[in-house]
């Protein structure tokens, strides 16, 4: 599997940029373009991510933040299907293939120069067209080589260790139809994924921030979700909260928690 390297420059120019990151993304006019066009994002996680950053004290803009692993960032099918997610060469900044809803890379569009603060990766079992900035990895979560791949990707003389700053995760299997069998495999993802942020994410206290280290996901509404968000969820988060945005389907039982705040039981 090959991974586009990030180039990781760090300063001050590019910390202060990244801290009103969401004013200048909704000045962008191509942004605006975007934004009005569905079909122009290449995930519709772009729009739930968007909106879950804004409403929740814009987690993702501490400067602080410079690790993120975004996990079943795949597009779905409305992205896939649209023509503009080609990787054909753009003819006008507005037909630009790619957003990167986090922007920690900065992304110099018109240069393709890459300046920002930290290193995104993003995982899913289906291939994902790549991104500028981003490091893309086609593979099983759920495989423990997998969570290796990762640590490797993320480990530089900044961070050694390897450690995550946001662990998003808008994984899910295709819906069977088999209520049990769909619950379950939510169930298994939520278990991977807090494994995961045990073994890697930043500690509140190592941030110096109270809701530092923050974890993302997606889960199926049902009670064995609860009783996993009461027994490993909130005992090891400063703050958890339940979110369903706009943009998530009504119909869907999707939701997200938003944990806030790694303080782990034990580490
Ligand atoms: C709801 S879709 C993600 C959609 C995408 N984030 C978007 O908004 O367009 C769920 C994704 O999770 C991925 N996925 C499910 N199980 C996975 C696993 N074990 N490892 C990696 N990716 C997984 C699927 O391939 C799928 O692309």
């Amino acid at each position: 599997m090959v991974f586009r390297q990030t180039v990781i420059r760090l300063s001050e120019k590019s910390k202060s940029k990244s801290s009103s990151w969401a004013a200048r993304q909704f000045r962008d006019p191509y942004v605006k373009k975007r934004l009005s066009d569905p079909m122009a994002y290449r995930a519709r996680s772009a729009f739930k991510l968007l909106e879950i950053n804004d409403d929740s004290n814009k987690f993702l803009e501490y400067p602080d933040v410079k690790a993120v692993v975004d996990l079943g960032a795949a597009p779905g099918e409305k992205g896939a299907k649209s023509k503009k997610w080609s990787r054909s060469k753009p003819t006008s900044p507005v037909e630009l293939d790619y957003f990167d809803p986090l922007n920690i890379d900065n992304l110099d569009e018109k240069t393709g120069d890459v300046t920002g603060r930290g290193t995104i990766v993003s995982v899913d079992l289906l291939k994902i067209e790549s991104i500028p900035g981003v490091q893309t990895l086609q593979a099983n979560f759920l495989h423990q080589s997998t969570t290796v791949t990762i640590k490797n990707v993320l480990r530089n003389e900044d961070n050694p260790e390897g450690k995550v700053d946001v662990v998003l995760s808008d994984m899910a299997a295709n819906v069977s139809g088999n209520d049990t069998h769909d619950i379950e495999e939510s169930l298994e993802i939520c278990e991977a994924v807090f494994a995961f942020a045990q073994g890697h994410l930043r500690t509140a206290e190592s941030t110096g921030r109270r809701r530092g280290g923050v974890l993302l996901m997606k889960f199926f509404a049902h009670p064995l979700l609860e009783k996993f968000r009461d027994e490993k969820l909130k005992p090891n988060f400063n703050h958890v909260s339940y979110i369903k945005p706009s943009s998530s389907r009504a119909t869907s039982r999707e939701g997200y928690y938003l944990c806030q705040g790694w303080r782990p039981l034990q580490t």
